[in-house]
């Protein structure tokens, strides 16, 4: 357990001095558990991490010594430019996830030179002093110096959902904490409820959430689409393995010279490994983020745009998305329907600003939420506000999302005490002695008019009564009315809501407000309600009925923060990849409980903590475009996968067996290595590529068993048309070792890049889909280039000679013949594929895992020392 800091802090209400806590932060390191600064060396050592380089290395530089040397220059030559392909585009995308991490900024308010500031969380030090209010995570250890009914959920390092209630330190506080001491507020911990003040006593690596943290590794966590793409690679390293120890024994046993069969047998293997894919997707990324920003979506980690391309079911809040979020006060009125001034002058000061703010004629909009905002802005308030100024309150039980319900102890001038009360119509009527009949009706139909109804009532208490609040005393109450706001559809949702809908996403709403309400704003903005459930309904079931309840409905409604937690839980449980929107503390665990947790710049920190990508607007339509833009680089990266589980793999293939029957070697080794390297640049130009609209309009999911079945019809397409290649260049033009070895790496050159035009799309003929200009031009280029080498000064050093024109007609008939072929048998294959072939979904990450490592982004900074002792 960390030492806590003497408590002598506890009288140094001042706080630290900025000159005091720039020293402490250049001794004790920021206050971080991660780093996001872009590093090249370890971009580079993953490169080199290749073991199949390594070995390719070697042996070139034992060829090198056995007198080989223009061979193994070459080889040496092309790993080098191959790595360093790879590593610029990389360290690239490593650059501009570096950027994006520094456009999303925490802040913490601190006490420094007696005033409070804001603070980046990564600068506070050890006796720094810390305000901390609801929504907020505890930006470090804590001893707290002072509490006002300070609640805070624990679950990140306990895993227990239950609530903590906080007290503030007495003098004599223990040296040593306990996770359990009442007195210590955790990092990586969140406030849901009250406000208290205290004392930084460890930071960084130090606390206990920084411990967590690093023991998870500095890594982040896996997406989907990272375990599928690992997946992925491990299958073809598989078969890579397989075939060189193959290719390696079969020349062994021929007496083939020990060096060049490893050399042939490892250029193989290089061949069919997809090095690139690595820096295809984070070049992909890279691109789509800088898209995304441009669009106002910021994504934490580049990874999530694919998971966000997944998205299949919507599930988001319905204040400031689906309507304004501007609200406007426009009736106050009394139980029976008549205007009343009444029912706002009870709600003023049932405000969430903290009871120290008197009187209540001092409250200023800073210190309020929406609602209350519009409530003391509203010109219907003009008079009431002048009936509460000289009223003093006594105590104050602020709203909180599971009660839906504000409540203030109020002093008059003559020392009349009563508690005021305001809150959702339907918990504040549960609380009322009487209701008076046809209130009800008038409620429905103002709920059904689609605004937001708050309800007010009050209670006289005895003379001296009330100095303390709390839940239990809100009963036995006499109802004084409505307040009825506006607040409107937004326009531009529904225009998005039917581009979501296009793109094969289910949107559903889930929200704290009234299923009339809520009904009366779908219906608005045209979005199609299959069943309406309230909280009360879902919180009798058992997990399976609640989620075959989930699956058919559309608006949740009257639910708890723990209620949207368990739906976004059920939804997921059945398979569904679920995307959550929300701004306020009560959907940040809703968020973190989502595939894909979105937030919006302006929303609270546990929300905007818990996201995994944020909106600089609040906006469907710039999510539309965000689905968009992932499933863009999704379709982009599986082109590659495809294109190197097809051609590539097959001309290998061939190789391998071609050197087993031929009397000489089917290509050198360098020659392998260079037709992979001009492929392999080719096809850093997929990202760019355009995707069929078709493509965009479902969900994209890793299916290895497609890739699988691909890789098995195409490998041997390819490799039977290789063959083909073999025997009419030794039976019609009589090759000998050299004229094979150039006919050959054109001819599998260019049906391998060429192939491209095919692959990258669904249609047929494949011409039906134009391509981007980049991917053209870089194919062609490195078809050419492939076609004129023998005839360069280059071609005799890599043991080409010039081909004769009949032959060159013959390869380019032959191309054509393939690509006409792979056409062909893509038709089929995609056919097949849509019928049948169920989605083979890969486990989920632990939740908890995950959440660590979310609220871990938290603490990064820039500085390679972050992880602070
Ligand atoms: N400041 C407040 N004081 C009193 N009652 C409030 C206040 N804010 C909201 N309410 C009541 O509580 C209900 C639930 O509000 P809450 O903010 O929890 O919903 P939400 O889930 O965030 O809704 P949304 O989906 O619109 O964002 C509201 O419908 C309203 O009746
Ligand atoms: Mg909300």
């Amino acid at each position: 357990m960390a030492p806590t800091q003497s408590t002598q802090a506890i009288g140094r209400a001042r706080g630290l001095t900025s000159e005091e806590a720039a020293r402490r932060l250049a001794v004790v390191g920021p206050n971080a558990v991660r780093t996001h600064r872009a590093q090249w060396l370890p971009v580079l050592v993953a490169q080199l991490r290749s073991p199949l380089l390594v070995l390719l290395a070697g042996a070139a530089a034992v060829s090198f010594f056995l007198g080989e040397q223009t061979d193994a220059v070459i080889i040496g030559v092309i790993l080098v430019v191959s790595v360093g392909l790879g590593f610029t585009n990389e360290y690239r995308a490593a650059r501009a996830a570096e950027a994006l991490h520094s456009r999303i900024r925490h802040e913490a308010m601190v006490v420094r030179d007696g005033v409070p500031v804001r603070v980046d969380v990564v600068g506070l030090v050890p006796g720094d002093l810390v305000q901390l209010q609801r929504g907020q995570v505890v930006p470090a250890d804590l001893l707290l110096l002072s509490t006002a009914t300070l609640l805070c959920d624990e679950g990140i390092l306990t895993g227990e959902t239950a609530h903590v209630e906080k007290q503030a330190a007495s003098d004599g506080a223990a040296q040593v904490a306990e996770l359990d001491d009442p007195t210590r507020a955790w990092m990586g911990t969140v406030v849901v409820g009250g406000s208290g003040l205290g004392v930084v006593t460890a930071t960084g690596g130090r606390t206990e959430f920084g411990r967590l943290a690093l023991a998870l590794g500095s890594r982040h966590g896996e997406t989907e689409f990272q375990a599928g793409l690992r997946r992925f690679s491990g299958l073809l390293v598989i078969v890579a393995g397989a075939l060189t120890t193959c290719v390696f024994v079969a020349n062994m046993v021929l007496h083939r010279p020990l060096i060049d069969a490893l050399l042939f047998s490892l250029a193989i293997a290089v061949g069919i490994t997809p090095q690139l894919l690595p820096a295809i997707v984070s070049i992909s990324l890279a691109v789509g983020s800088r898209t995304l920003a441009r669009q106002r979506v910021l994504v934490k980690r580049l990874v999530c745009i694919e998971d966000l391309g997944d998205t299949e079911i919507l599930m988001t809040d319905k204040t400031g998305t689906l309507t304004e979020g501007r609200m406007e006060l426009m009736r106050s009125l009394g139980p029976d329907g008549a205007p009343s001034d009444e029912p706002v002058t009870i709600a003023l000061p049932c405000t969430s600003a903290p009871a120290s703010v008197l009187p209540v004629g001092e409250v200023t909009p800073a210190d309020l939420d929406v609602l209350d905002a519009a409530l003391w802005a509203s010109p219907l308030a003009r008079r009431p506000r002048s009936l509460v100024a000289p009223l003093r309150r006594v105590a104050v039980l602020p709203f909180d999302h599971d009660r839906q319900r504000a409540s203030v102890v109020v002093e008059h001038p003559d020392g009349r005490r009563e508690l005021w009360v305001k809150g959702a119509p339907e918990q504040v009527l549960a609380a009322c002695g009487f209701v008076p009949p046809g209130t009800r009706d008038l409620l429905d139909a103002e709920f059904s008019a689609g605004g937001r109804v708050v309800a007010a009532a009050r209670r006289v208490l005895g003379a001296g009564v009330g100095d303390e609040l709390d839940v239990r005393q809100e009963r036995d109450l006499d109802l004084v009315g409505f307040l009825v706001f506006s607040d409107p559809p937004k326009a531009s949702a529904r225009v998005a809501l039917v581009r979501l809908r296009s793109l094969g996403i289910d949107v559903k709403l889930i929200t704290g407000d009234n299923p009339l309400v809520a009904q009366r704003v779908c219906a608005e903005l045209g979005l199609e309600v299959r069943a309406v459930a309230t909280g009360a309904e879902l919180r009798g079931l058992d997990d399976s009925a609640l989620r075959d309840l989930v699956a058919g409905t559309t608006i949740f409604a009257r639910v708890t923060p723990e209620d949207k937690q368990r739906i976004v839980r059920a939804q997921r449980a059945s398979g569904f990849d679920v995307a959550f929107l929300g701004d306020g503390v009560n959907d940040a665990s809703a968020i973190h409980a989502a595939d894909i947790g979105i937030s919006v710049d302006t929303a609270t920190d546990v929300a905007k903590d818990a996201a995994d990508i944020v909106l600089l607007e609040k906006d469907l339509g710039v999510l539309a475009d965000g689905v968009v833009e992932g499933r863009r680089i999704f379709a982009n990266t599986i082109k590659y996968v495809l294109m190197g589980t097809s051609s590539n793999f097959g001309n290998m293939f061939s190789a391998a067996i071609a050197s087993a029957i031929l009397p000489f070697l089917p290509m050198l080794p360098p020659q392998i290595l260079l037709g992979n390297l001009l492929y392999d640049t080719s096809q850093l130009a997929i990202p760019g590529d355009t995707v069929d609209a078709e493509q965009l309009r479902r969900p994209s999911h890793w299916d290895l068993r497609l890739v699988r079945r691909w890789m098995v019809l195409f490998g041997p397409v390819s490799s039977a048309f290789d063959l083909g290649t073999f025997a009419v260049l030794l039976w019609v033009f009589h090759a000998d070792a050299a004229l094979f070895h150039a006919g050959w790496f054109v001819e599998s050159l260019a049906t391998q890049a060429l192939v491209i035009f095919v692959i990258r799309t669904r249609r047929s003929p494949f011409y039906r889909s134009r391509p981007s200009v980049g991917l053209v031009v870089a194919v062609l280029a490195a078809v050419l280039g492939g076609v004129a080498l023998p005839f360069t000064p280059l071609g005799p050093p890599l043991g080409f000679v010039p081909l004769p024109g009949s032959l060159l007609a013959v390869i380019v008939a032959m191309v054509a013949a393939y690509l006409v072929l792979v056409e062909v048998a893509k038709r089929r294959f995609f056919r097949l594929a849509r019928s049948g072939l169920p989605d083979s979904r890969p486990r989920r990450r632990p939740p908890h895992e995950r959440r660590v490592r979310r609220r871990a982004a938290r603490f990064s900074s820039p500085h390679l020392d972050a992880r602070g002792g």
